[in-house]
């Protein structure tokens, strides 16, 4: 296909008097890792949530593989698409949490297989079947019968990724899903997403892993109050970002030294 799968056109998101996104614009190709980083509170989550319309835009168009997100024509102009249109919509993203979000009194597979079983309609057994397969590639199948209580916050994200592909998503929305876990933990997941990404997945991430960003990103997004700061390959915006702000909050989350760069 041609053009891009995600387009974001002049979005805006206020909270009240808080215009918290400010116009953004962005478009993310089929394939591409797009890692967004920058300081706390300057709308990276709220990003991602009005990309599957979990919060919707006060103003601004998203289209997922051109078809607009959350609204559609109607007489030559914009009125918001029925719910379960947008639910519709919504099982072509998935998403993952920085909170641990499974349900608990389900299994590790019961978590996995549920969408597809309710939302899909797939009889359990070809439900079970993807289930296995997704398990088997977050490397859980032999925790496939444990409660989320029972797994480790690394294992719980990772059946949290197999949930969220189960829906066999267009698009993988992460928000800053290691940041609960000790950096072990979050290894196994980053390494999980690694491995999605080689693999052809469309990605955004939100993250405060740099490595990862650096390994993994086509391209680094930085956010800063609601606009985007500037944009590029990790190689660039590691190295010789443009905008001094930019470098200022790589010096503080790299903790580098005065003589390093950036
Ligand atoms: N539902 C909401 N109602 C009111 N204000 C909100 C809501 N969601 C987010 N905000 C505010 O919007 C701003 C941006 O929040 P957001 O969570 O998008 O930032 P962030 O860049 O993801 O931050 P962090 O890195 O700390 O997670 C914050 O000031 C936050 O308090």
């Amino acid at each position: 296909m041609s053009g891009p799968i995600l387009r974001v056109e002049g979005l805006h998101k206020s909270f009240g008097e808080r215009e918290v996104l400010r116009g953004i614009g962005l478009e993310v190709a089929a394939g591409e890792v797009v890692v967004v980083i920058g300081p706390s509170g300057c709308g990276k989550s709220t990003l991602l949530r009005c990309l599957n319309h979990l919060e919707t835009p006060t103003r601004g168009r998203i289209w997922l593989r051109g078809e607009l997100l959350g609204m559609r024509e109607k007489d030559g102009r914009l009125v918001p698409r029925p719910e379960p249109e947008v639910d519709r919509q919504r099982t072509h993203i998935g998403m993952v949490f920085q909170r641990l979000n499974l349900f608990p009194h389900m299994t590790a597979l019961g978590n996995v297989i549920e969408a597809p079983m309710r939302v899909k309609g797939l009889s359990r057994t070809q439900a079970e079947e993807r289930g296995l397969r997704l398990l088997e590639r977050v490397g859980l199948l032999d925790r496939k019968d444990e409660y989320p209580a029972r797994l480790s916050g690394g294992q719980q994200q990772r059946v949290a990724i197999a949930r969220a592909l189960a829906m066999e998503p267009e698009v993988m929305l992460f928000d800053e899903p290691t940041s609960a876990l000790d950096p072990e933990l979050a290894d196994e997941v980053l390494q999980v997403m690694q491995a999605l990404a080689r693999e052809g997945m469309t990605m955004v991430v939100v993250t405060h892993e740099m490595e990862f960003a650096r390994a993994v990103a086509h391209r680094v997004l930085v956010l800063e109050a609601g606009v985007i700061l500037e944009q590029g390959p990790p190689s660039l915006i590691f190295t010789r970002p443009s905008q001094p702000r930019t470098r200022e909050f790589l010096r503080k989350v790299l903790h580098l030294r005065a003589d390093e760069n950036p």
